[in-house]
């Protein structure tokens, strides 16, 4: 019998790339849907509901109680309010999250099975119940260069991304749209004029960005159309932000390394930035490998990895065509291109991926753990 899987936050962005997803790879033919709400309960549920088509109240226990499965897309607010009294109701389904409340948890696997099926499989072999998608900056990484890390070939690895703006959310891609065009609203007439004086257009434009009103910064708290955030998330107090500290723990979790696996975590580190893209995270990546491996080894473990990985030759030509926000976006694709040895020696290597962070960032993980609990 088809599992009864509850769905929550399936409105909202990452929520509606997700349904997308499922629709696409026909994942409502294998389970039982319920639609749940935090706003609408008794309202109507989306076409793919088919036995019960009133939206559900997703604060209800006893209704989420009936779930084999729960998929949540809400967000941290919803699992830190929710999933506690779930558990403590008796509840013991599987519950797959999106939100990264629960990710560090000793009972929660961080769900990126291209790259750590071993690893949810032997939780499922244990019992484990609670799967969690990982950090879109991270998974969408591993997708790109999990090879080398799956060889033990990683001695550290160092992060720069450049992180678009739907990280943040729907209201931070407005916002980013809104400073743009405030942007280009202040100049239209000197960019109108072949004659104009590129430095009058840019006074005028930093006047502009230095004086946008609080409403108009309210998502980002400072001008990111035609600039840059070098901070994402919680300061953690020591110099670190929270989305670079999520690179090093996340990246050891998914492989299952470092700590409570009883083996040394591998480095990472390095600066998170918020760039002016739609949706797309972008990422140069250093590493020092433990031996000197040739180019063209690399370059082929990477491309065989798996299926959504494609190695772009490290020309600008490739580079323009193939590896940029604009070229992936929407798609499953995870180019990994600019792949050379660096100046550093022979074990530093230099690479640049990219990820659509609501596919394979957000959704996609999710969607692929429910078929691997509906198919077990
Ligand atoms: N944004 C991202 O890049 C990533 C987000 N996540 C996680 O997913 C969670 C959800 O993120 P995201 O999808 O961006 O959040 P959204 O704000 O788009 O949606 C969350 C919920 O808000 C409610 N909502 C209220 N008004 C609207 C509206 N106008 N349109 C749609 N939904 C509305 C819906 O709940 P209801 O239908 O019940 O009213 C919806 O499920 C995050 O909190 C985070 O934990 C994880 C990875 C990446
Ligand atoms: N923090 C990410 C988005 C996100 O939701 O991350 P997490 O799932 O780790 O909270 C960004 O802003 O780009």
């Amino acid at each position: 019998m088809a599992q009864r899987t509850g769905l929550v936050g399936w409105r909202g962005m990452v929520g509606s790339v997700l349904l997308e997803r499922m629709q696409a790879e026909g994942d409502f033919d294998c389970i039982e849907p319920v639609f749940f709400s935090t706003s609408n309960a008794g309202g109507q549920a989306p076409a793919q509901a088919r036995n019960e088509t009133r939206l559900q109240d997703a604060y209800d226990i006893e209704a989420l109680k009936r779930c084999d499965i729960i998929l949540t897309a809400q967000g941290g607010d919803y699992t830190k309010a929710v999933y506690p009294k779930l558990r403590a109701a008796g509840w013991n389904g599987h519950w797959i999250d999106a939100a990264s409340t629960l990710r560090m948890d000793s009972e929660s696997v961080i769900v990126l099975d291209p790259v750590n099926l071993p690893v949810i499989q032997n939780a499922l072999s244990k019992g484990g119940k609670t799967w969690v998608g990982g950090n879109c900056t991270v998974s969408c990484m591993l997708m790109g260069v999990g090879a080398l890390y799956k060889a033990g070939l990683v001695e550290w690895m160092s992060t720069q991304t450049y992180q678009a703006a739907s990280g943040g959310g729907a209201q931070h891609m407005r916002e980013l749209l809104t400073q743009f065009g405030t942007l280009h609203a202040e100049v239209r007439e000197l960019l109108a004029d072949p004659h104009s004086a590129i430095l009058e257009i840019d006074r005028k434009i930093i006047a502009k960005q230095r004086g946008l009103s609080e409403a108009e910064t309210a998502h980002f708290l400072a001008p990111l159309g035609g600039s840059l955030i070098p901070w994402i998330d919680a300061d953690l107090g020591n110099g670190v932000s929270r989305e670079e500290w999520k690179g090093m723990a996340e990246t050891n979790k998914i492989l299952g390394m470092g700590e409570g696996f009883g083996t040394p975590a591998i480095p990472v580190d390095g600066f998170c930035v918020r760039i002016g893209a739609m949706r797309c995270h972008s990422q140069a990546l250093t590493f020092k490998l433990k031996k000197d491996v040739p180019l063209d080894e690399i370059e082929a473990m990477i491309a065989a990895d798996n299926p959504w990985v494609k190695l772009v030759p490290n020309t600008k030509e490739a580079t323009l065509a193939e590896l940029t926000p604009v070229a992936v976006t929407g798609t499953m694709r995870i180019p990994v291109g600019r792949v050379r040895k660096l100046a550093m020696g022979p074990q530093y290597l230099g690479a640049f991926t990219i990820g659509d962070q609501l596919l394979w960032g957000a959704a996609e993980p999710l969607r692929r753990m429910l078929r691997i609990l509906v198919e077990a």
